[in-house]
């Protein structure tokens, strides 16, 4: 079921999803006394409109190439391509959420969310947008409450709303809705898929959750041990919405229990 916030927020004006290249990507942090490897040889490409779970190893480097496609930092070797054009810093057409949202503590919720809009000069038709984002993480009530009245799960979904408002061609997920309890987890995944399946934008999410990944994206990337290699590219081709008995995705779960070493128990 589509909620009408979602509905509003499939923006008109908003452009296909971003083509994603990376091309032979490696990253290292300089330690004190040696380099520490952590991604080397990335390779693959993205889609315009694709929504790939990046899955691997606490450490092995996933959140490290999130920052790499936000622009936060440059890679050590290779390159990222946006549209076929090497990233070279951040832009507002890629907007990431992290695990730890930095929430302004001095700003309301829904000041918080305006910030992107804000910065493009306030117009009326982001003030509906504002309205919705927050409708769509289910936090209309709390638009004048301050982050510290917040658990750690409604910050994430602040942090949610914040980049969704501002219609992003590429969407980056490291772990988004990790602090949320079960309940609002499923609800917020299938919003999630919702918005991004009326809308087109390309999205990357890291998640530990192997039923996560399932039940939201179109294709799963692992990864090794540190330094994070890929390890399996695989296509997820089953509709939406999806079940968790669907027989294929049984047996996609099975394959990526192998691949991340861990045994199934139950
Ligand atoms: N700024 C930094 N300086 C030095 N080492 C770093 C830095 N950032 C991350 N690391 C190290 O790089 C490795 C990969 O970290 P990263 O956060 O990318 O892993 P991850 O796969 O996202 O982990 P998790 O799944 O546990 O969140 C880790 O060993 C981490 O300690």
């Amino acid at each position: 079921m589509v909620s009408a916030a979602a509905r509003r927020l499939d923006a008109p004006d908003n452009a296909e999803g971003m083509r994603l290249d990376f091309l032979g990507v490696n990253h290292a942090f300089a330690l004190e006394d040696r380099p520490l490897p952590v991604l080397e040889q990335i390779r693959f490409n993205v889609e315009p409109g694709e929504f790939v779970a990046l899955l691997g190893p606490s450490g092995c480097g996933k959140s490290t190439l999130l920052r790499l496609v936000a622009g936060l930092e440059p890679p050590t070797q290779g390159q990222i391509l946006e549209d076929g054009r090497p990233i070279t810093g951040p832009d507002p057409s890629r907007v990431v959420v992290f695990q730890d949202p930095t929430l302004f503590p001095w700003r309301t919720v829904r000041d918080n969310v305006a910030l992107g809009p804000e910065a493009q000069g306030l117009l009326k038709s982001h003030r509906t947008r504002i309205d919705d984002a927050l409708a769509l993480v289910g936090l209309s009530g709390f638009a004048k409450a301050y982050p510290h009245q917040l658990s750690g799960g409604m910050a994430q979904r602040v942090a949610l709303a914040r980049a969704l408002v501002n219609d992003p061609r590429l969407l980056i997920l490291d772990e988004p809705l990790g602090k949320l309890d079960s309940l609002t987890r499923i609800s917020m995944q299938g919003e999630l898929v919702e918005l991004w399946q009326r809308s087109g934008f390309t999205t990357l999410l890291v998640t530990h959750d192997i039923e996560e990944a399932l039940f939201m994206a179109t294709r799963v990337i692992v990864f090794s041990e540190r330094p994070a290699r890929v390890k399996a590219d695989i296509p997820i081709d089953r509709p939406y919405p999806r079940h968790r008995g669907d027989p294929k995705l049984v047996e996609l779960r099975r394959h990526l229990l192998e691949l991340l070493g861990l045994a199934q128990t139950w």
